[in-house]
């Protein structure tokens, strides 16, 4: 009898992160995806049903969670849909719809720039204050690429110390990104005001845990990709933090997970996405849940977003700690 053969597993094979990012690598002009680029196909596949029915995502105004009359409907609103998904559209939430318009395209007037200049940002730092980077944001060797362009910085708790290293073109963004940090992190604390009392907790319950807070910022460009069925923009992950919000230009790519399946996120006019992260699922002991999303990517039309990811201060993440580098 033949001796049983060994199965050995193939190493995956690991690229180096493309630093100049997908626009460039598209505007280089390629007409199929570089094979760094190609996601697993259980990634990219829409192997479950997808729900694309605007009517069955959660529509939360929190305009009366300041009212004593209307508060007890928003919180159970809120309560519901962070116990079935951990994700919801908010509206009236205190944003205005020229700050969220205005940002968006000082995000893409950005990511319009010359090469040289956004690779001003650039930097191999996980924790640097500012970074443009592509793909994830880490330089560890990955299996393959998203496809994703990023700029991403911190806001609280280093606003001040911090904002004059973000980028200076267009001139508006340090100001706009400023302001919707600000009303996020506001925005976050109401929602999270809400949860505590679902978990049975005085309302400054769960922000009393996060200490000083840590919020990063995160614009996203997702290019047109010439073969999109075999990219993707950022593969399925829940944030590491407490509470995300998000806005986008209204082309679609992202999805939540739900019962298996994927749903895409609608779009609402002035409305901003919340979905929730690691952090909230613990301290709610698994009562609220942690939403998993993915992005896909299109061939047409580029797709932008800016998301806050609103957390626990910096001593929780075994990451390090802020490299506050003022060149
Ligand atoms: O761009 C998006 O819509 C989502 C981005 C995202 O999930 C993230 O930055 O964690
Ligand atoms: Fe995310």
């Amino acid at each position: 009898m033949a001796p049983p053969t060994a199965v050995v597993a193939t190493p995956p094979v690991v690229h180096p992160v493309n630093h100049k990012g997908v626009k460039h690598l598209l505007e280089s002009g390629i007409r199929t995806l570089p094979p760094a680029y190609i996601a697993p196909q259980d990634d990219t596949t829409v192997t479950q049903p997808l729900i694309t029915n605007p009517t069955s995502f959660p529509i939360i105004d929190i305009s009366a969670l300041d009212d004593p009359n209307g508060r007890t409907a928003v919180v159970n609103a809120i309560i519901s849909a962070c116990t079935n998904g951990g994700y919801f559209l908010v509206t009236n939430h205190g944003i205005k719809q020229s700050t969220m318009g205005d940002l968006l395209k000082a995000v893409e007037t950005f990511f319009d720039l010359p090469l040289d200049e956004k690779m001003k940002y650039a930097s191999d730092e996980d924790m640097a204050p500012v970074r443009y980077g592509s793909s994830l944001n880490t330089n560890e060797p990955q299996p393959h690429h998203f496809w994703r362009d990023y700029l991403r910085h911190f806001g609280r708790p280093v606003i001040a110390e911090s904002c004059h290293l973000w980028p200076s073109t267009p001139s508006n963004y340090t100001e706009l990104a400023k302001e919707f940090l600000e009303t996020s992190w506001e925005i976050s604390m109401k929602l999270a005001g809400a949860l505590s009392e679902g978990m049975g907790k005085e309302k400054n319950y769960i922000e009393g845990t996060l200490g000083e807070g840590l919020q990063t910022i995160s614009c996203n460009y997702y290019p047109p990709c010439p073969q999109p069925e075999l990219a993707i923009g950022v593969g399925a992950h829940t944030d590491q933090g407490g509470i995300s919000i998000l806005m986008d230009n209204h082309v679609d790519g992202l999805q939540m997970k739900h019962e298996g399946k994927w749903i895409s996120v609608p779009h609402v006019p002035g409305a901003l996405v919340v979905n929730l992260g690691d952090y909230l699922e613990e301290v709610s002991e698994g009562k609220y849940k942690a939403a998993e999303h993915r992005v896909m990517v299109n061939d047409v039309k580029g797709r932008i977003s800016v998301a806050v990811g609103n957390g626990r201060e910096i001593k929780h993440y075994g990451c390090g700690h802020l490299v506050l580098r003022f060149v």
